[in-house]
């Protein structure tokens, strides 16, 4: 059990402005200290807990988030209401009931949330007769808030390796945003249940928060010792002490957002980036609740290494790739269960 509760770094924010990101860039030696500080907890890690004081108001986290909120009241409608939302064709759109056996768990993506029409589009359904303006612009106004900061992370992670700024630019224009919001249902003892197997995200990052229960864990140290303890397995398969590089459980602070890195954004950092492992692991008496903020290449988007990662010492690592095939391809039967998905499809050197 040694290692079981490692941590990951946090990050303060502080000084940095959350709209710096769409600005002519951060050049203050605050910004440059805190980039270093994102870099190496993403290198090492592929994760750390941010904490950005100011970014959300404690009334809008607890609207969102809180007893009541607005995750608790889309999750509250009944199963009827909440099924209309399922998208038949690709389901981690859309809401996905308890998609595993003997794991309850629900979600919700919703492509675009900041989008003028995509969260009332989904409240009209739910809601019909109101559309429920007040969870609108609570998602919306927190939606904004934190891809405020998603986009300051990314940008800090592509000025790292290099990438010049106009590819920084490029990169928001062909970025697209996916809001998920999950619940995991309270086993009712102290003794852990995994929600959600193990798993590397395919986004380029993925902003988290969570309604004051832990329940998700990093493991750590680029899944030390090689390979990594866990894979996307049943329950019974996914023990819930292990891995070889221990699992962090990070307790967020209030207002506290834990950062991982996918798998789009080590190809972009040609590696230097790690996508770690991750699942949830849920104890005690109350539901918990997540709420996610992916940031993805959009579906037709070349994904390759940045200019600036890519040279005589380093050279490329991954092959370049459209996105939507790499989304084809780890949906696939055959690779479901392959905790190393990137490198099976694109790792330089696979077949030539
Ligand atoms: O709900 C969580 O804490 C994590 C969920 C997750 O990893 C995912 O949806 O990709
Ligand atoms: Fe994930």
């Amino acid at each position: 059990m040694a290692n079981m509760h490692g941590t990951i770094p946090r990050i303060d924010f502080a000084g940095i402005d959350p709209t710096a990101a769409a600005g002519p860039g951060g050049d203050s030696s605050r910004w440059a200290a805190v980039r270093a500080a994102v870099m190496d907890a993403l290198c090492e890690h592929g994760g750390f807990e941010a904490v950005m004081d100011g970014l959300i108001s404690p009334e809008l986290t607890a609207a969102m988030m809180g007893p009541g909120g607005a995750a608790e009241s889309f999750f509250s409608l009944p199963p009827g209401t909440k099924a209309l939302y399922t998208n038949k064709e690709k389901l981690y759109l859309g809401y996905v009931a308890s998609f595993i056996p003997g794991m309850p768990y629900e979600s919700l993506s919703v492509m675009d949330p900041l989008s003028s029409d995509a969260v009332p589009s989904l409240a009209g359904l739910m809601w019909p007769g109101t559309g429920n303006p007040s969870f609108c612009e609570t998602v919306q106004a927190y939606m904004e808030k934190v891809s405020a900061l998603e986009a300051v992370v990314r940008r800090m992670v592509l000025e790292s390796v290099g990438a010049a700024a106009e590819h920084a630019g490029e990169q928001g224009k062909t970025t697209s945003l996916r809001l998920r919001l999950s619940a995991y249902p309270a086993p009712g003892t102290a003794e852990g249940r995994v929600g959600l197997p193990a798993h590397r995200d395919t986004s380029l990052l993925s902003v988290l928060t969570q309604n004051g229960i832990d329940g998700i864990e990093v493991e750590l140290g680029r899944g030390a010792g090689g390979g990594g303890g866990g894979e996307w397995a049943r329950p019974e398969q996914s023990p819930v002490v292990g891995g070889k590089g221990g699992w962090a459980r990070p307790t967020l602070s209030p207002g506290g957002f834990l950062v991982l890195a996918g798998d789009m954004l080590r190809v972009l950092t040609n590696g230097r980036v790690f996508s770690p492992l991750h699942r949830v692991v849920v104890a005690g008496e109350r539901t918990r609740y997540s709420c996610i903020l992916f940031s993805n290449p959009g579906d037709d988007v070349v994904v390759r290494a940045v200019d600036g990662a890519v040279d005589a010492e380093h050279p490329a690592v991954y092959k370049p790739f459209v996105y939507s095939e790499y989304l084809g391809f780890i949906f696939s039967k055959e690779q479901y269960k392959n905790p190393n998905k990137l490198e099976t499809f694109a790792a330089v050197g696979i077949d030539g």
